[in-house]
């Protein structure tokens, strides 16, 4: 698991370190792991050239001394400094000694030609968007040649929360140390940061438990365990299905496939979609009666195409009544929206799977926080909340949060959310923690995703049809197609 933490966290854990004296160190490891980075990026250093671009504080310190760096291997490097005054006297002195050129705002900035950009204008204690002069070479950089590379966090993105209010600096890569942070992988920072790489400058033993993880290939295995050879179909977890309808069995089939394909025990399907799933899965066990008809499940996943009319809510209301997890997607959710005490007051796990607009039907609109936003809603409805997106968020009511690192933006297609939701039901059967079995879902969907659009655009089945390699895939390690890598 990848701990996020946020920059209150990581200046508490700096804290420790500059008591003990160990400031100056502090900053010589992040500057050595941004420029080794930046000489992996660049192939070379000699003749490379690169503009820093200064802002104030401690961030442009650490781009001053990685110039410095690749400088003294031969790069051209041209600072530009937006408070002369108040530039990180040390790592300016650093970079004049190894030959670099320092200049204003309105000077050669070099950018037109420039190799390698490294934006050191803010970090961990920038506020809102950049500042006119910041963002005028911010947008020049991006439409630029050199390789946009940001130092810590790109300039204008909340370290925490991802929201981008104005003008932001657009990196390829981020280098960013001693944890990644929250912004640098959700909501509109996401798009922002990049590739993130990250460095260790030693502060793992002072950082306090993060509240907040992304998961791995390792961490999604152990949810996809083989069976042994004492199992039998009931006893990996059965999972029932209430979804679709007659005139749309779509949903039902997707659903169903995907449920079967995650972890092919017994998946029992209830609905007038009956005929549809038979037709399609025949190793389901269907019934077009009621949930109560289907026979024993561990999990219940409701909603994808079941409509919302008076048969539908009495069919949720059914499900909510059991003492089994439930995954409450689509038509489920806006139903939940009418009367959130459906959901209120369970005592089995309840996974919600809203988009933004359906999150919105719960009261408030998504806004620029998503963490936050899962958060609020999970701890109000007392259930799991996996808010989807292009990095998805699961919260739990207790404020522990999961943001996905898979996924393609391939994935926006009709039915995809149908998937998610059969995977998860699949998951959530076999009894383990809802929260980071949702997450384990929005990876394995997301992996899915990637293996597919790897050959072309995807339809939703093909995410079904590759779920068993992509199982296959994740069990067996590996993070290549992971976003972000240690330094
Ligand atoms: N504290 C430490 O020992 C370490 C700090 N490190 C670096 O230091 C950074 C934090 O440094 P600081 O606390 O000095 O803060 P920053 O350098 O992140 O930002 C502070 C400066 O940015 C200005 N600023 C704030 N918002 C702005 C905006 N929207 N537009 C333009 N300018 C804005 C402020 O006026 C101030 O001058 C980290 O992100 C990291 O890069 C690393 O060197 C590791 C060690
Ligand atoms: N731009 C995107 N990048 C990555 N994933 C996305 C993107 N857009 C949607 N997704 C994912 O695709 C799925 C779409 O779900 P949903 O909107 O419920 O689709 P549907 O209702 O058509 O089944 C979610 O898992 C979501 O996270
Ligand atoms: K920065």
């Amino acid at each position: 698991m990848i701990g996020l933490s946020t920059a209150a966290e990581v200046r508490a854990a700096e804290d420790v370190l500059l008591a003990a004296g160990r400031e100056g160190a502090l900053m010589q490891r992040a500057a050595t792991g941004l420029a080794v980075v930046c000489l992996r990026l660049l192939g070379r250093a000699h003749g490379a050239r690169v503009t820093l671009l200064v802002g104030a504080g401690n961030n442009g310190g650490d781009a001053l001394f990685a110039g410095a760096q690749l400088a003294a291997r031969g790069a051209r490097v041209t600072a530009v400094l937006f408070d002369a005054d108040r530039a990180h006297p040390a790592g300016l002195a650093a970079l004049r000694r190894a030959g670099g050129r320092v200049t204003g705002p309105e000077g050669p900035d070099g950018l037109d030609r420039a190799d390698l950009v490294l934006d050191g204008i803010v970090g961990i204690g920038g506020r809102g968007g950049l500042r006119t002069e910041a963002a005028r070479l911010a947008e020049r950089a991006a439409t630029g040649p050199g390789l946009t590379v940001a130092v810590d966090v790109p300039s204008g993105v909340d370290a925490d929360t991802g929201a981008v209010e104005g003008a932001a600096f657009a990196a390829v890569h981020t280098v960013t140390f001693g944890a990644v942070k929250p912004g640098l992988v959700v909501g509109e920072g996401r798009g922002y940061a990049g590739t993130v790489h990250l460095v260790d400058i030693g502060l793992a033993p002072h950082l306090a438990p993060a509240r907040a993880h992304q998961l791995t290939d390792a961490d999604v295995a152990a949810h996809l365990e083989p069976p042994g050879p004492t199992d039998d179909k009931y006893s990996r977890g059965v999972v029932g299905v209430v979804a679709g309808s007659a005139v749309y069995p779509g949903a039902a089939v997707l659903c169903t496939g995907a449920a079967l394909r995650t972890r092919p025990g017994l998946v029992r399907y209830a609905g007038t979609a009956a005929d549809g799933v038979r037709a399609a899965w025949p190793e389901a066990i269907v019934t077009d009666g009621r949930p109560g008809d289907a026979g024993r499940v561990q999990a219940w996943v409701a909603g994808p195409g079941m409509g919302t009319d008076d048969d539908a809510r009495s069919v949720l209301a059914e499900v909510l009544a059991t003492d089994l997890p439930v995954v409450v997607d689509a038509d489920a959710l806006t139903m939940a929206a009418r009367e959130p005490d459906l959901v209120r007051g369970r005592t089995a796990p309840t996974v919600l799977t809203p988009h933004d607009r359906e999150f919105e039907r719960f009261g408030v609109p998504v806004g620029g926080d998503r963490i936050s936003s899962a958060r609020r809603l999970a701890a109000d409805l007392g259930a799991v909340v996996l808010l989807k997106g292009d990095a998805t968020v699961v919260a739990a009511p207790d404020g522990t949060a999961f943001v996905n690192a898979t996924g393609t933006s391939d994935l926006a297609t009709a039915g995809s959310g149908d998937v998610l939701s059969g995977v998860l039901g699949s998951l959530l059967a076999a009894g383990t923690p809802a929260a980071e079995t949702a997450a384990a879902a929005a990876h394995l969907h997301g992996r899915a995703g990637q293996i597919a659009a790897a050959r072309g655009p995807i339809l939703a089945s093909d995410l079904v049809r590759v779920l068993p390699d992509t199982v296959g895939r994740v069990r067996g390690g590996g993070d290549a197609l992971l976003g972000h890598s240690g330094a």
